[in-house]
């Protein structure tokens, strides 16, 4: 045997013992979860339970991301204890996740990333099935795009709000890598159109433009959409990404053609409770004003007052009155903390209206 195989041998030793130990580990972990469970269903028997707490898989992964020695980066050991907690979840209870399809949508790959892979997604055709769903009860959550780096907000979800019963419960964040995908046995010259979602297209243009300037465009309703074509008709590319390309076997011919390389799209969990204070929260709100002058700064002042950190303040028009508006804001910060009530009050006081969308733990992943 050489030096080599002997070393190998050695350490791999080390593995399986090492492996040992984790199955032992993790499926302790596992009891204990389903402890959880038969605990959380005692309290409340006669309630629904709820098995998934957003606030605490937000405060495991914090912690482990602090307590990590190396050499794992933070966010891939975070990622590892993200399934381990999904699994153990799954155990406690299944859970249905709706999202905006169809298959290998953005909007997929940002629910497995939230709730990791052990749970049960189902794809709908438009951001208003996954609200109604999540209502009728047939999914527990949603999943749906609420801004891009690039592109701006999505209004569409900003404005299911304005009626939708339904509570923001946590927001992931997805880096977007585009891609030109063809199929394996096509010939890059007989490339005659593209076919991509309208925000990916937007996200991609500069290089559209310079790289393939000749290609005809055609907008379909999702990237994913886009790949299925591709697959299909003979001359067509795709604009897409991984995993509608492993979905419909296509292979990228140029990678990450995205024309800023932060572009980063942001989603929100929906659902029909109320999460507890994580520590490290956001709460989202809607307001409706008048367009009375000085009415924007007597909203703001408030949250500039005590210290409040607004992270985003969007104006919708209001679907009820013409040149009145709605104001989605964004800001740091739980609802069940002084500082916030103080504001939140302040704010109702001077408003027609405020709806508390949500607060939830600030995306760890
Ligand atoms: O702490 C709980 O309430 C649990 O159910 C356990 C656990 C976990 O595996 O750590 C699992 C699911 C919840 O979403 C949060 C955490």
């Amino acid at each position: 045997m050489s030096d080599e195989e002997t070393r190998l041998g050695e350490l791999r030793e080390r593995i399986d013992t090492i492996d040992d130990e984790l199955l032992r580990l993790i499926s302790e972990r596992a009891e204990c979860a389903r402890t959880v469970a038969e605990v959380k269903q005692q309290a409340n028997p006669d309630e629904a339970v709820a098995f998934y707490r957003p606030e605490r898989e937000a405060r495991v992964l914090r912690r482990i991301k602090e307590r990590n020695p190396g050499p794992l980066a933070d966010e891939e050991m975070a990622r590892l204890f993200r399934e381990v907690m999904s699994a153990c979840l799954a155990l406690e209870k299944p859970m249905t996740i709706a999202f905006l399809g169809p298959e290998g949508t953005f909007t997929q790959a940002a629910a497995l990333k939230h709730f990791g892979h052990s749970v049960l997604s189902t794809p709908l055709a438009a951001i208003d099935d996954v609200f109604r769903e999540v209502a009728s009860g047939n999914a527990e959550y949603g999943v749906v795009p609420v801004e891009n780096s690039t592109e701006g907000m999505i209004n569409h979800t900003l404005d299911m709000f304005m009626s939708s019963p339904l509570k923001i419960c946590g927001e992931v964040q997805l880096r977007i890598h585009h891609h030109l995908l063809v199929s394996p046995e096509a010939d890059a010259a007989s490339i005659t159109r593209v076919y991509s979602h309208q925000q990916s297209f937007a996200q991609c243009r500069k290089w559209l433009d310079s790289h393939w300037p000749m290609l005809e465009r055609i907008t379909v309703s999702s990237n994913a959409e886009a790949a299925r074509l591709a697959s299909l008709e003979e001359g067509a590319a795709a604009i897409a990404g991984d995993m509608a390309a492993s979905l419909y076997g296509l292979e990228i011919r140029h990678a990450n053609i995205e024309d800023r390389p932060d572009n980063t799209t942001r989603f929100l969990i929906v659902g029909t409770e109320e999460v507890p204070v994580s520590g490290e929260d956001k709460t989202s709100i809607l307001v409706s004003m008048r367009n009375n002058p000085g009415a924007l700064y007597g909203l703001l002042e408030p949250f500039q007052r005590h210290g409040i950190d607004l992270t985003r303040i969007e104006t919708r028009p209001s679907p009820n009155e013409t040149w009145a508006y709605v104001f989605y804001i964004d800001f740091r910060g739980h609802r069940d903390e002084q500082a916030i009530q103080a504001v939140l009050g302040e704010v109702e006081a001077q408003c027609v209206e405020m709806k508390h969308l949500g607060s939830y733990p600030m995306g760890v992943l």
